[in-house]
Formats: structure tokens, C-alpha cells, sequence
């Protein structure tokens, strides 16, 4: 069954709900309260937790409207989600400038490696779908040179190399906006036998 995509209205108070509680886990990571206000906030979270939980949608499948509303780097849906927009360059590939928070630390002040590993890995199999290779991250290498800080934009950039039958790979990598390279990644992404190829 196609899930439709929400309407204008839903959508709008959808972002307003997503972007409310991403300022949320950016308080409670920086929270200082006492343990009686934590406790009372607690309460109150369970509360509306119970809310949301009480009308639950199925998950979206590949190519239905709400597919990637979910997603961990980019969905609209996804409060965990930085998230990123991504622009699909002229000349091929594709480009992210965004802002970490302290919600993405790793070493204290710095972005956890895992979190660029998890957008350069979407930015990746994004530069393969623009070029009509998507397909599932089957390795990914990182290569970490310098670390990335939190606070200040930082541009991630990738792009189609190659393939080989249903094996397609991509590079990338995030870089301050004066071009200090911070982080590189090579992936190879593979068509799925399953996958009928088209989005
Ligand atoms: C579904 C499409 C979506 C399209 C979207 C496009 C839009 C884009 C927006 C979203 C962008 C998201 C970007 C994030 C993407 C993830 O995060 S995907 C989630 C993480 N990855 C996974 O869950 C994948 C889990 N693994 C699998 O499902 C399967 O192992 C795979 C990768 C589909 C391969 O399975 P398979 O097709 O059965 O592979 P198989 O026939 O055994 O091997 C085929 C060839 O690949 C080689 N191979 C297989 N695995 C490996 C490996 N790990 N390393 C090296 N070589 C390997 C084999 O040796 C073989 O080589 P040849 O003999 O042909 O030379």
C-alpha cells in the first residue's frame, strides 16, 4: 500500500514538532537542572510521548512520498536527523553545508566520528543516485584528518567514480569553507538483486 504524502498543513506542523524536539535533545544534552525539575520534565515528556505513540503510521517503502521523511541525515520527519539539504551540483555530485550541535559530540567539543561517517555515507549514495547507481552501502572507508568541530559550517561534498555491473562507488569528503579537508570517505554501494532500479 503507497503511503500519500502528508498534506501542506500536516506537513507544516510536522516540521514545527520536528524542529521543537530537536531543541529539546539540545537542552536536555546541555540541561544543568536539578534532579526534581528533571523528574517533573520526565512526566511531562511521558505524557506526550503516549500522545504521538497513540497514532502510528507504517513505514514508507523506496520511492513513496514520505521515504526519506525518516531518514537519520535528511528526514523531515526525523528530529535525530542534523539535518542536512543536500544540492545537486551542475556538473555532477553533490554538496551539504551544515552546522553540528553538541547533540553530535564525540570527544568533548568535537563531532563524533560516526555522525561524519553517517553523513558522508548518505552523501555518498545520494551522488550515486543522482546518476541513476543507487543502491545499498556495502563498505565504507574513512579517512579521518583533522577534527571536525561543532558550531561552524562545515561543507560535505560527493561524487560517482565508477561501477562495475551492480557495483557502483563514490567519494567524498567535509571540509571547512575555506577547503581544510577534515574527513574523506570511499564507499562501494550495491544495486540490490531485488531492487527494480527505478525511483
Ligand atoms: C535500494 C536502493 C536505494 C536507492 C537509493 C538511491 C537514492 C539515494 C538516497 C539515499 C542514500 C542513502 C545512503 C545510505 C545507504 C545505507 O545506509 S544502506 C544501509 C546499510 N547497508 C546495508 O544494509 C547493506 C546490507 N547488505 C546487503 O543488503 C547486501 O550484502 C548487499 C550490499 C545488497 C549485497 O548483496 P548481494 O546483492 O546479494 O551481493 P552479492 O550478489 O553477494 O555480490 C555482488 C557483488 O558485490 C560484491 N560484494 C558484496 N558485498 C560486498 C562487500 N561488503 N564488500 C565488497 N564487495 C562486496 C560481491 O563480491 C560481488 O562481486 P562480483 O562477484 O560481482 O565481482
Amino acid at each position: 500500500m503507497t503511503l500519500e504524502a502528508p498534506s501542506a498543513s500536516t506537513y507544516t506542523a510536522l516540521l514545527a514538532l520536528v524542529a521543537q524536539t530537536r531543541a529539546l535533545m539540545d537542552a536536555v544534552v546541555a540541561t544543568g537542572a536539578d534532579d526534581e525539575e528533571i523528574a517533573a520534565v520526565t512526566e511531562e515528556l511521558r505524557a506526550l510521548t503516549e500522545r504521538l505513540d497513540a497514532v502510528r503510521r507504517p513505514p514508507a517503502e523506496v520511492g513513496e512520498p514520505r521515504w526519506l521523511m525518516g531518514n537519520a541525515v535528511v528526514g523531515a520527519a526525523n528530529p535525530f536527523a542534523p539535518p542536512i539539504e543536500i544540492e545537486y551540483l551542475p556538473g555532477g555530485g553533490v554538496r551539504a553545508e551544515q552546522v553540528f550541535r553538541p547533540l553530535h559530540e564525540g570527544p568533548p567539543g568535537l563531532v563524533h566520528g560516526g555522525v561524519s561517517a553517517m553523513v558522508l555515507d548518505h552523501l555518498l549514495g545520494t551522488a550515486l543516485g543522482a546518476v541513476g547507481r543507487g543502491g545499498l552501502t556495502a563498505s565504507l572507508t574513512m579517512t579521518y584528518r583533522a577534527p571536525v568541530p561543532f558550531g561552524t559550517p562545515v561543507v560535505a561534498t560527493a561524487e560517482y567514480t565508477r561501477s562495475e555491473g551492480r557495483k557502483s562507488w563514490a567519494d567524498g569528503r567535509m571540509a571547512l569553507p575555506d577547503g581544510t579537508v577534515l574527513v574523506e570517505a570511499t564507499g562501494l554501494f550495491i544495486t540490490p538483486s531485488w531492487f527494480p532500479g527505478e525511483l
